[in-house]
């Protein structure tokens, strides 16, 4: 036992958002928890302060995974429950529990929304149901046929136990089974010596007590569900403690009585979990309305083949524990009081036997109560455990988050053993199967004997429960029709008037439009009349420098008038001076002579001076009225321009600042306008509706719009693919014929060219008959000669054979007889023509051999000139035709005409267009084509005649 791995339970926390009552009571959120998931920690803070320090005093617990308000269903399932139900299906035994206070989540998160909506759960349900699914989908996934699930689901409500799927509860005659926790006989570990080592010694296993319950007769519900609870034959009973392979350690807790019931599909299993759920105790106390004061376990058990004999059994218990909240908060009293205290019973003896185990003491206090001697085993046994913790996050409820965080960090204390699950032979799983199906077969060979349908009363009841539930649930969707009915024409109305305002808002819109219109219209003008404006600012500018230019011409006039002064006295002050230097010198000479005339030069220079202060004087006068002159003249042209530029101006800006006063005016009335008429009217309405309504046109309309789209495109691509399809074939047609027709052009002086060289071979195939005709004749000719010579070669071999025998009988009178001697010179002589004709035999033979090679080698020629590569058809035909004409015959033997055989062919195979008229030539030709190579007799024929020739010429000799 101590090589098995020691595993920390999992805990986790799980805070929902505020609900309606702590929303409507103000109470803040003092708990502190990721949105989703993400961290272990949570934080809560129950000083009432805020800021930095609610921080510093906020408390921390750290867990295994926390999940917040947005952590959905499937997260905690993914993140809790799946890791368990995987070791599950290993065989192991699971647990997975839900506590909190009332309120927080427990019920939502163990089962959620049990309901099917077509066939499939929603995204809020919880965890049973999907384990539920789980655990088909993954037996099936694995094509697994040898496996058994049964569910059981045991309420614990006021310290007493209830079968949630004993059908007796709803029945008036049958009495429920009361059940009881049964420890099986191996377990040492009970209230007064329960120690942690002992309960992770338990191992789980199939008791007797178990079975006893399970295969409790209830065959109705095994009929309408096609699955019920078993009953374990008292052979299986005996046989089962040896069946388990930890049978030293059999010690596992058991409920008498509690049903069993096997299921076939997921969908049974909700159909269970479902029918449990109605008989559930809930009572309204003052915390939660639907408060469930009752612990729940619903029990999956999972029998899978691992060998030929043996079944692996692994439970997996979903625990929905009561709320944590304590009783002088609920206020609940008399009988709630007595409720709540059990409940807090046996919470307070888990939160002891948390405790407990979390410090290892070595009394674990599981016997003190129902609920601990239940979860005993998943609490430091040998079963792998989950803990899930439901909180709220509202200040109103600090203190019980407080203290469940508090359990929920000792929890994660608790250290288990887990072990994969115990044995079942298959044997005994048979046998109960097997007492099933008697029941079964009984009843229905009862049912065969009566004439009518017959069924036990359970059955009855069962079946009249059932037409009871289907005549609710027809009357239930009467009324919904109803409901769906009035909610149509409730919707029809306010589509009529979602209309009726659609068409005003309509009229409004229009009118808005207009205004719109109208005030673009008044800021056009109000654009005018800047522009003017800015116009008349310019002619003021122009104006200003216009006077600028004037106040310029009196300053240098000014300037021409000081300059001129200047000058005039200048000179003729300096003309005094010289006059009166003149004078001087003039009375000096006078003083001299003594007749100067003192009193008449003075006068004369007194006159002078005061003609020069005259002329001076005119001049000044002269200079500055013509200066004042021209000042009075232009002046007044000045002013007066000044003057009406200013006036202009001033009128400019009047009627502006006039006009865009009006505009202005006119403008913040059009803009209150609108602003009254969209305050009061345009979204006075409901333009909600209208928008919706507006949407759902336009969805509509896009929808129409798409499909016309769509309809229309797919027409267009037929049309376009027709199109293409038909210019396709007219091109491809088209294109055929054009090479045909060139193909026939080219082909055209070919087929002459071919048509000549038929007649070419056929001339040739005339010659060539021609020729062997006449070389058989010369052959036979050769013959005839060879075997004329051969004869008289032989006629003369028998003449000299006699001679000589003529020669023997005369040899005795040889030398003395002239005769003889004549005969011996006869015989000379005609031996020497005999040679002679052997001898033009020979060299007759050689001419025709000769002849034959020669005829060989000129056919060889043509034939090699014809089939050169770098000759294309028509040069062949051309040379042929060349050769044919122009070729010297030279003469053979008695035809004297030059043999010929022309076999036209063609390099390439591909090039090759074969007339049947030239086929049929060729097949009549006595010489044949072989591959395409030329291959004339004539060579063999000729070597066996020399052969022949010369073995006679031979035989001569
Ligand atoms: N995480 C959550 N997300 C959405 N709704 C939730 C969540 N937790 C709880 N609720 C809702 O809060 C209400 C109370 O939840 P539930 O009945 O599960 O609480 P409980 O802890 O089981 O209470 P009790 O102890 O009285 O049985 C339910 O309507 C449930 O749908």
């Amino acid at each position: 036992m101590s090589d098995i791995e020691e595993l920390n339970i999992t805990v986790a926390v799980r805070c929902r958002g505020r609900n309606q009552k702590e929303v409507e009571a103000r109470s803040s959120v003092v708990v502190r928890v990721p949105d989703v998931t993400g961290e272990n920690e949570v934080s809560i803070n129950t000083s009432g302060e805020t800021g930095i320090a609610a921080h510093l005093n906020s408390k921390t617990y750290t867990v295994d995974k926390v999940f917040g308000p947005s952590a959905d269903q499937h997260l905690v399932f993914k993140s809790i429950a799946e890791p368990l139900f995987r070791d599950f299906l290993k065989g192991y035994n699971c647990t997975v529990l839900v506590y909190g206070m009332t309120s927080t989540g427990k019920t939502y998160t163990m089962t959620g929304d049990e309901r099917l909506y077509d066939g499939e759960l929603s995204q809020a349900a919880g965890i049973i149901p999907r384990v539920l699914f789980k655990v088909f989908d993954a037996l099936e996934d694995a094509n697994s046929d040898d496996y058994m699930i049964k569910c059981s689901f045991v309420e614990l409500y006021n310290e007493e136990l209830k079968d949630l799927l004993d059908e007796a509860h709803d029945s008036n005659n049958n009495v429920p089974k009361k059940l009881r926790i049964f420890d099986s006989p191996g377990n040492t570990n009970n209230g007064n010596s329960g120690s942690r080592t002992n309960s992770r010694t338990n191992s789980p296993k199939i008791a007797e007590s178990q079975y006893a319950s399970s295969m409790a007769s209830n065959y109705a519900s095994r009929r309408r569900m096609r699955m019920g609870p078993t009953m374990l034959p008292k052979s299986a009973r005996t046989a089962l403690p040896k069946s388990s392979s930890n049978a030293e350690n059999s010690s596992a807790i058991h409920i008498q009585n509690l049903q069993e019931f096997h299921i076939m599909s997921a969908k049974e299993g909700i159909r269970l979990l479902q029918r449990g759920l109605k008989q559930r105790q809930v009572a309204s106390t003052k915390m939660n309305d639907f408060s469930s004061r009752s612990h729940t376990v619903f029990t999956i058990m999972l029998y899978k083949k691992c060998d030929d004999e043996n079944f692996r059994v692994s439970k997996m218990n979903l625990v929905d524990l009561a709320g944590s909240e304590n009783i002088n908060r609920s206020g609940a009293q008399n009988q709630r009081a007595k409720e709540a205290g059990s409940i807090n019973q046996s919470l307070l003896t888990l939160g002891r036997v948390i405790n407990s185990l979390a410090d290892k003491n070595a009394h674990i206090p599981f016997r003190e109560s129902k609920l601990t001697r239940l979860l005993q085993d998943s609490l430091g046994g040998n079963t792998k455990t989950a803990l899930i913790a439901t909180i709220s996050p509202a200040k109103i409820n600090s203190e019980e988050t407080s203290s469940t965080l508090e359990y929920a960090s000792k929890a994660k204390n608790i250290k288990n053993k887990p072990q994969v699950g115990s044995f079942i032979m298959k044997d005994v799983l048979v046998k109960s199967i097997t007492a099933e199906l008697v029941k079964i077969k009984s009843d229905l060979l009862s049912t065969k004997s009566k004439d009518g349908v017959y069924m036990s009363q359970e059955n009855y009841k069962e079946l009249t429960n059932e037409l009871e539930n289907y005549k609710t649930e027809v009357q239930e969707c009467q009324r919904s029709i109803e409901r769906v009915n009035t909610q149509n024409a409730i919707l029809l109305k306010e589509r009529k008037i979602s209309n009726e305002l659609n068409e005003s808002q309509k009229a409004k819109v229009r009118n808005l439009g207009d205004n719109i219109e109208y005030l673009y219209d008044k800021i056009d003008r109000q654009h005018k009349n800047e522009q003017e404006l800015s116009n008349v600012v310019q002619e003021l500018m122009r104006a200003l420098h216009v006077m600028r230019q004037s106040l310029q011409l009196y300053e240098d006039q000014g300037q021409r008038f000081q300059t001129e002064m200047e000058k005039v006295l200048y000179e003729n002050v300096g003309s005094f001076k010289k006059s009166l230097i003149n004078e001087i010198e003039k009375l000096k000479d006078n003083i001299d002579e003594d007749s100067i005339d003192v009193d008449g030069n003075i006068k004369l220079v007194s006159q002078e001076l005061s003609r020069i202060f005259d002329r001076l004087n005119s001049s000044s006068n002269e200079i500055s009225q013509k200066f004042v002159q021209g000042i009075l003249r232009d002046s007044p042209k000045h002013f007066q321009e000044i003057h009406s530029q200013v006036e202009n101006i001033t009128s400019v800006v009047e009627a502006y600042s006039s006009s865009l006063i009006t505009h202005l005016s006119s403008i913040s009335e059009e803009y209150n306008n609108l602003k009254d008429y969209l305050n009061e009217q345009f979204f006075k309405n409901n333009f909600q509706e209208a928008l919706d309504v507006h949407v759902e046109r336009t969805y509509h309309q896009l929808k129409l719009s798409a499909n016309s789209v769509f309809m229309s495109l797919r027409e267009i691509m037929n049309e376009h693919l027709e199109n293409n399809k038909i210019s396709m074939i007219q091109s491809l047609k088209s294109a055929a014929a054009e090479v045909v027709e060139k193909e026939m052009g080219l082909l055209d002086p070919v087929k002459t060219a071919w048509e000549k060289s038929l007649e070419n071979i056929n001339d040739c195939d005339k010659l060539n008959n021609k020729f062997e005709n006449d070389m058989r004749s010369a052959v036979k000719e050769v013959y005839g000669r060879i075997d004329n010579a051969a004869g008289s070669s032989n006629a003369a071999l028998v003449e000299i054979e006699n001679d000589l025998g003529q020669l023997k009988d005369v040899s005795a009178n040889f030398r003395d007889n002239s005769l003889i001697q004549n005969n011996v010179e006869g015989i000379k002589r005609k031996h020497e023509l005999l040679k002679v004709q052997v001898q033009n035999s020979a060299d007759y033979m050689q001419a025709a051999t000769q002849k034959f090679g020669e005829i060989d080698q000129s056919i060889q020629d043509l034939l090699s000139t014809q089939t050169s590569p770098q000759l294309n058809n028509e040069e062949r035909i051309g040379n042929l035709l060349e050769q044919l004409n122009d070729r010297p015959l030279r003469p053979l033997g008695p035809s004297g005409k030059t043999p010929m055989r022309i076999a036209y062919q063609v390099g390439r195979t591909s090039d090759v267009v074969q007339q049947p008229s030239m086929k049929r030539s060729c097949s009549t030709s006595p010489i044949k084509e072989i591959d395409g190579n030329r291959r004339a007799p004539s060579p063999l024929k000729r070597r066996l005649l020399e052969d022949d020739i010369s073995l006679k010429a031979k035989e001569i000799e």
